[in-house]
């Protein structure tokens, strides 16, 4: 069995992967597309299995388009990248599965926004469909405050960084969570604290891991949800609604698990990799 994997920086995440690999006499080769082009030729083909691990959606997208091309199973595939990249196209299938999502607004230009705004009242939560580590999710506390991520996200060039998902605002529980799925297996959850300067929970922006107990309903929801997406190696960031339970605020194709590693000692890459040994080899 060959396997490539594919980044575009080496994080901790990605050295835990190669160690794997090594450890357990993998034959594979590390394809860097921030360095190489990938050119769409048959002799792709001599890989079985493409880890798809580069930190941009765009890359990730386009390197498992040219993998499959060729017949390599990519994890995650194209059609999973391309809707866990946008999370308007999650929310999309999310909800037609009848998985709780937060109440949510799509609006695609200022005035749009501000009546998407005054029908979720304050305070709201403004994302973009595309980006990650929390990068311009904003808390909206007032029209002012509004008018202003508004007037902000007109001036960037990129058009999906116009549109606004205008959500309720879910602060119940002072945390979030973190599930991995891996195949039809949930490997695990953990709790991502909100630290005291803070209003999210990423751990890039301090958000703190803490163990969890799993139980039925979260085990369920988070299967259901990485399940409608045919995510074979998905992250699922669940908020905890004081009506609805358990929401699904997000997938990612591209789980990051330092974290999760830490709160519950699970080795991810070495699920991963024996989970390509025992369906690829
Ligand atoms: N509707 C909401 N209510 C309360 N908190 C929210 C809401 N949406 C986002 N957050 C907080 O902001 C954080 C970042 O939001 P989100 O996960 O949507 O963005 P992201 O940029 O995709 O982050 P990630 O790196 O986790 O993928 C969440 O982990 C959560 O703590």
């Amino acid at each position: 069995m060959k396997v490539a994997l594919v980044v575009d920086i080496i994080r901790q995440e990605e050295k835990l992967i190669v160690k794997t690999l090594n450890e357990k006499q993998i034959n594979y080769d590390i394809i860097n597309v921030a360095q190489e082009p990938l050119p769409f030729n048959r002799a792709l083909g001599r890989y079985d299995v493409a880890i798809i691990r580069a930190i941009s959606m765009y890359r990730s997208l386009y390197a498992s388009a040219v993998f499959e091309s060729v017949g390599v199973h990519t994890i995650n595939s194209m059609e999973v990248i391309s809707t866990a990249g946008d999370k308007i196209l999650t929310y999309s299938k999310l909800y037609k599965a009848g998985i709780p999502i937060p109440d949510s607004i799509i609006s695609m230009s200022p005035d749009a926004t501000l009546k998407a705004y005054e029908q979720i009242g304050y305070p709201l939560i403004d994302k973009p469909p595309i980006g990650s580590w929390g990068r311009m999710v904003s808390l909206v506390r007032d029209l002012f405050e509004g008018k202003t991520i508004i007037e902000h996200r007109e001036m960037l060039g990129n058009s999906a960084l116009k549109v606004h998902i205008v959500q309720e605002y879910i602060k119940d529980k002072n945390r979030d969570i973190r599930c991995i799925v891996m195949g039809k297996e949930l490997l695990g959850c953990y709790a991502r604290n909100i630290p005291a300067n803070e209003w999210r929970a990423n751990v890039a922006l301090g958000g703190n891991p803490s163990s969890l107990v799993v139980d039925d309903k979260l085990k369920e929801i988070a299967l259901k949800a990485a399940s409608v997406i045919n995510g074979e190696f998905i992250s699922i960031d669940v908020l905890e609604h004081s009506s609805k339970g358990y929401v699904i605020n997000e997938l990612n194709d591209t789980p990051e698990f330092k974290g999760f590693m830490l709160a519950t000692g699970i080795n991810v890459p070495e699920k991963l990799v024996n989970y390509i040994i025992s369906n690829f080899s």
